[in-house]
């Protein structure tokens, strides 16, 4: 089953990083993913019921992120990928999380993780 639904450029500001000069403002994480789910129920009967919704997702990561605070992005990604999996029922992800212009000279940073339940 290759099923996906996909949230692309979610731009969210929280204060994260592992310097003291980055814990005392927020700053742009950009979170792209991608959720595995078998779309055929919400289809047949045009049930969003059925549906995992992109914006209870979107919502929900805005809200973490903007409430916890964290030094490392692998912490922030695990965290919220373990919650989509445990929470949403989410059978499948892939998550990437950037962090733009943290690094000199390149237009953007982060990390990119696979989990399933
Ligand atoms: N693998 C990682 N490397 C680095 C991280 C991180 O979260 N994961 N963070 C930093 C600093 O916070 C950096 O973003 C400051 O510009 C360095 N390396």
């Amino acid at each position: 089953m290759t099923d996906r639904i996909f949230i692309e450029g979610l731009e969210v500001y929280a204060v994260i990083g592992v310097f003291d000069w980055e814990k005392t403002h927020k700053r742009k994480l950009v979170f792209d993913l991608e959720l595995a789910t078998d779309i055929r129920a919400a289809a047949r009967g045009d049930d969003y019921g059925q549906a995992l919704c992109y914006g209870k997702i979107s919502a929900f990561i805005t809200q973490y992120t903007e409430n916890h605070q964290f030094e490392l992005l692998e912490t922030l990604a695990e965290r919220i990928a373990q919650h989509l999996i445990s929470d949403f029922g989410v059978s499948w992800l892939r998550l990437k999380l950037s962090k733009p212009r943290a690094v000199a000279n390149a237009r953007n940073v982060g990390l990119i993780i696979e989990r399933q339940p």
